[in-house]
């Protein structure tokens, strides 16, 4: 943007066109059609007004009896007022198709860019960046409807231009001329104020994206108590205060590059009018133009200005639009080349996950969080996960259940390697239970099916509740299973931390999945809770891959087998007796921490 001149980016707005039209076309082509059919129209309309006027301003002004002269000017008189009624009738349907395509234009424009950030590979968030573009990209989908209303009028501009050039220029060509020059100016001037604009958003994307996600943080009820109850306040306030000032700054340091722009502009533009008045005048005095043409030049003038400024105004409106929707395309094509595409073959509920020297390493990091690992889970078996904060634990998981393929080796379901599996197909058959999970703003029920939607009543959903202790709580909330859980929402009921785990653990255990894993499933739950999701996951083993990941190592007695992860490597790997009683084993000096506390 720095270096680009203002030709190359004028010839953005062509590319700008496009993109709307494809855009808009691929939503609801009827209305596209209907505007471009009303532009055309309304432009004829200004042509054959035009026309007329000038067929009647002979009679009108030449005639000495100014009531034959009317009457002779009537027939072009009623021509010209049916056209610039037809004109002004176009342009009000056109409005209104646009006011049709624009929400549906916003909608999909924001759908695609949800749709693509849900579809993206995981590594993908941890490119540099991402999120700056994202948010980059976000101010182009809600900017789409503009730059349609933006295109609309722009076109009107050079329809209405067109026809109103063409009776100018027949008139005298010397007036276009000078028409033209009083434009350009502040064409130019709107093109540079619109680049200031540009720079000033792009210099602080990154302070607005920071501030932006904060901003929910100060917010949230959920973090409420905290940031009381610590006095966060302050200091919080400073930052927000600071991310604000930031952003500011750099609006307040274009102020006066606009104001220098805006001035030249006028002035320049200014001179040029006075330039064209001059010039109808001297053509009027030296006789080289007739009075009664005169006026009709006037009015045909008056039409051009009107659209050349029309077009001026929304050319550097979809300008500036369009250097935001560029962002946005170049958002989408990034996005979908990370889209999770890995391979065709559909895989069936594993018997068998087996890791063939597995490793991963983050981007950008040189030692792997996961050095090469082999092993094997087996149907019906529970298998525990331990190991310390950082040990690699959310990393083998990611592996296992193919949200991420490793950086080495190989991760095989029943033979098959994820990195050639169908995704989707994969993920249809786990149940999961992540750390952090989400309080989704729906109602109980579907919180419970979210993902595996069944259309056969309700049993299976409660059953699922009943499993993890929450069908009682349930019953009672005032609309059973159609309660909403979103406080924030008007009717909104509110969950306890521990009630939230359960229902992602109902959640998971409803999809009756080949792969069932648990990542510290009940770190807020009572230990009624805790024993029931363990009991639960007992019953339900058999027919399932069961791992859980807990640091609550009271817990893992119940599992078949225990792998120990140190440091990204499995350390050992056991019973809980065996493990308990091997002797300077990493399990048994954290089970005797735990116990000495
Ligand atoms: N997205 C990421 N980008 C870079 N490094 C990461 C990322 N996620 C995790 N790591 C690093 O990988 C290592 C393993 O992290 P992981 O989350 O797998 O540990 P964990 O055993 O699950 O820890 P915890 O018990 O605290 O949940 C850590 O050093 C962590 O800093």
């Amino acid at each position: 943007m720095q270096g680009a001149t203002l030709w190359e980016m004028a010839r953005r707005i062509p590319g700008a066109l496009g993109q709307t039209f494809r855009l808009a076309w691929s939503v609801d082509r009827r209305m596209v059609v209907t505007v471009l059919v009303c532009q055309l129209l309304s432009g004829i309309g200004t042509a054959v007004m035009l026309t007329a006027v000038a067929r009647a301003m002979g009679p009108l002004f030449g005639s000495v009896d100014a009531r034959a002269g009317l009457h002779e000017a009537r027939p072009a008189l009623i021509v010209a007022a049916v056209a610039l009624a037809a004109g002004a009738l176009s342009w009000i349907l056109a409005d209104w198709a646009t006011r049709r395509l624009n929400p549906q234009v916003a909608s999909a424009a924001d759908l695609t860019m949800v749709d693509l950030h849900m579809k993206v590979e995981l590594s993908t968030y941890d490119q540099e960046g991402f999120t700056d573009r994202s948010q980059a990209a976000e101010i182009g989908a809600l900017r789409a409807a503009d730059i349609a209303e933006d295109a609309k009028t722009l076109t009107n501009g050079f329809v209405q231009l067109v026809s109103a050039a063409s009776v100018l220029t027949v008139l005298h060509p010397l007036l276009l001329v000078v028409l033209m020059l009083s434009v350009v100016p502040r064409g130019l001037g709107g093109v540079i104020a619109a680049r200031i604009d540009y720079r000033v958003f792009d210099a602080s994307v990154s302070a607005r994206n920071v501030r932006g996600m904060m901003r929910w943080y100060l917010t949230t009820p959920t973090l409420a108590d905290e940031l009381r109850a610590n006095t966060m306040r302050p200091y919080l306030h400073f930052w927000y205060r600071t991310m604000c000032d930031r952003i500011e700054g750099k609006a307040l340091a274009a102020a006066p590059q606009y104001l220098r722009v805006n001035l030249a502009a006028a002035a320049l533009s200014g001179v040029f009018i006075v330039g064209m008045w001059a010039s109808l005048a001297g053509l009027v005095l030296s006789g080289q133009m007739g009075l009664a043409i005169a006026g009709t030049a006037i009015v045909a003038s008056q039409t051009a200005g009107r659209a050349l400024n029309s077009i001026v105004r929304y050319g550097a409106a979809m300008f500036h639009h369009g250097l935001y929707l560029d962002d946005y395309h170049q958002f989408l094509a990034q996005a979908r080349e990370t889209t999770t595409r890995r391979g065709s073959v559909t895989v069936r509920a594993p018997a068998e996950i087996r890791l063939d020297e597995a490793s991963f390493t983050y981007p950008k990091k040189t030692a792997p969080a996961l050095h090469p690992v082999s092993l094997t889970l087996r149907r019906g078996e529970v298998v525990a996960l331990v190991g310390e904060n950082g040990a690699g634990k959310s990393t083998l998981v990611r592996l296992l259940t193919g949200l991420t393929v490793p950086t080495g080796g190989r991760v095989l379901w029943d033979g098959t390697d994820l990195a050639a599996a169908d995704a989707e197909s994969v993920w249809g058959h786990i149940g999961l239970v992540p750390q952090t999970n989400g309080h989704w703003p729906l109602a109980v029920r579907e919180n419970i099916t979210l993902g595996q939607p069944r259309r056969h009543g309700d049993e299976l959903v409660w059953e699922a509740a009943e499993r993890v202790g929450m069908s009682e709580a349930v019953a009672e909330f005032p609309d059973g299973m159609d309660t909403l859980l979103a406080r924030s929402l008007w009717g909104g009921h509110e969950l306890s931390g521990g009630q939230w785990q359960r229902l992602a653990c109902a959640r998971a255990l409803y999809r009756r999945p080949g792969f069932l894993i648990l990542d510290e499933p009940t770190s807020e739950m009572d230990a009624r809770g805790e024993h029931q999701i363990f009991n639960a996951l007992r019953e339900m083993a058999p027919g399932r891959i069961t791992l859980v990941v807990t640091h609550r190592l009271e817990n893992v007695r119940m599992a078949d087998r225990i792998l120990v992860l140190d440091k990204g490597r499995i350390r050992e790997e056991g019973s809980f007796d065996q493990l308990v009683r091997a002797e300077g084993g990493l399990f048994s000096e954290l089970y005797a921490l735990s116990q000495d506390r």
